[in-house]
């Protein structure tokens, strides 16, 4: 039996950051995904678990005895009782992990096959069988990867086990009913931990959830919007890791507790701004450039927050020089540090001001060609980062989690 199964990365409009400390988030999805595919074992003599990532041309493999010898104590599986990993199994699969001697350039992938190794054993217990991975999304770029990874493989895990009623017969793409995505959010949040370290359950939960929401405090409210918005994501490229920038922040908080306080107490005020101002209705034009402007505004405040906070960038910062140069508003999104920057891309602006919409997307569609990044210093930070410029229309990106 195959099940494959797909998962999407996000978008952070408002409240990266402080949704960790107890403030509103507002995140929506976007059309990039990954996929899982999890095949059981075809031949009786074959007893091991692999992992392929594709992307990344790795390959794990771990026989089935050596993961009992080190998992066993657990009592696996418990698939309808999401379970948080304990120290001591962090180091059991860490152990795991290790010796299958990743290359040192691809460390960061570490965390992800543990989550990987803690989720597999959970649901599936010790079965062998094969796991591909492949993803749209660029990893540890703010885009969500991490919790479309945790979300896709618990859809697939879940969907091979008999944890949720899925039709096994059914051919094509099928939508899991609202108590099973329950479920599975809760084991992507656990294989988050992993990768995070303090994750607040937002991007799982998006990730989970699709469409648009407003996120506080681990409860997620569905955001209805008619407004559709133009965004366009830049990828600086400069590597960084959630975790450690999730780290920085609460280090900070405990320095200054009254400031950092303040400064999320303001991120949930434009969380929730921004969320009434999605909500309703734009009756004419004017009521729409309103709303972007209203919407731009809100954007560079929580950018200046999320400076105060520590997780800007110099990369970030020129982006942000380079898109106001053309009165146009952006924020950092995901966890910052390098990663994604959004730009809200308004609907009504006169062409010399949208001119840069014109070069990123021409940036875009010759992004495989060095000549433009040599002759415009706009080009050289688009020409390599445009990720997509997306007719981001909520009523389009209706895309929930999907199994096959
Ligand atoms: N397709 C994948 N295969 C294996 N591991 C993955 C995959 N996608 C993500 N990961 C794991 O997640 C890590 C990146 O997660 P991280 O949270 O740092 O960034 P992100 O999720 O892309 O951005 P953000 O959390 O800001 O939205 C990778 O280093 C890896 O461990
Ligand atoms: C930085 C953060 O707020 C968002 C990362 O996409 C972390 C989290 O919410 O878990
Ligand atoms: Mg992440």
């Amino acid at each position: 039996m195959e099940v494959k199964t797909r998962a999407p990365g996000k978008i952070i409009l408002a409240g990266e950051h402080a949704v960790v400390h107890g403030s509103t988030a507002i995140a929506a999805c976007i059309d990039l995904y990954t996929y899982v595919s999890l095949r059981s074992s075809l031949s009786e003599n074959d007893d091991t678990l692999k992992l392929h990532l594709k992307d990344m041309e790795l390959e794990f493999s771990w026989s089935i005895g050596r993961i009992k010898e080190t998992l066993s104590h657990l009592g696996s599986p418990f698939p309808s009782t999401p379970t948080s990993c304990t120290i001591e199994s962090i180091r059991c699969i860490a152990a795991l992990v290790e010796e299958q001697n990743i290359p040192e350039a691809k460390i960061g992938l570490a965390t992800g096959v543990s989550a990987f190794l803690w989720l597999y054993t959970s649901i599936q217990g010790f079965k062998p069988a094969t796991v591909v991975v492949t993803s749209d999304l660029p990893l540890g770029a703010g885009l969500g990867s991490s919790a479309a990874f945790c979300v896709a493989l618990s859809a697939a895990l879940l969907g091979f086990s008999d944890s949720v009623s899925l039709d096994k017969k059914h051919q094509g793409w099928l939508t899991y009913g609202d108590s099973d995505l329950d479920l599975l959010n809760k084991w992507a949040f656990e294989g988050e931990k992993l990768i995070h370290g303090k994750p607040s359950g937002l991007d799982n939960t998006v990730s989970t959830y699709g469409k648009i929401i407003k996120f506080k405090s681990g409860s997620l409210t569905r955001i209805k919007s008619n407004m559709p918005l133009k965004m366009l994501i830049t990828n600086t490229k400069v590597g960084r890791n959630t975790k450690a920038l999730v780290a920085g922040v609460t280090e900070r908080t405990f320095r200054h507790p009254d400031v950092m306080g303040s400064v999320f107490n303001a991120v949930d005020s434009i969380s929730k701004e921004l969320s009434v101002i999605l909500e309703s209705p734009a009756l004419d034009d004017l009521s729409k450039t309103e709303k972007e402007e209203k919407l731009e505004e809100l954007m560079e405040m929580n950018q200046g927050l999320l400076q105060c906070m520590g997780v800007s960038h110099a990369s970030i910062e020129t982006v942000l020089r380079t898109t106001l140069k053309y009165k146009l508003a952006s924020k950092l999104t995901g966890a910052g540090g390098g990663g994604c920057v959004l730009t809200l891309l308004p609907s009504c602006r006169n062409s010399k001001e949208m001119s840069v919409n014109q070069q990123s997307e021409n940036a875009y569609r010759n992004s495989h060609s060095t000549c433009l990044c040599k002759h415009s210093h706009l080009c050289s930070i688009f020409l390599y980062s445009v990720l997509c410029l997306l007719d981001y229309n909520y009523q389009c990106y209706q895309e929930q989690l999907l199994i096959k």
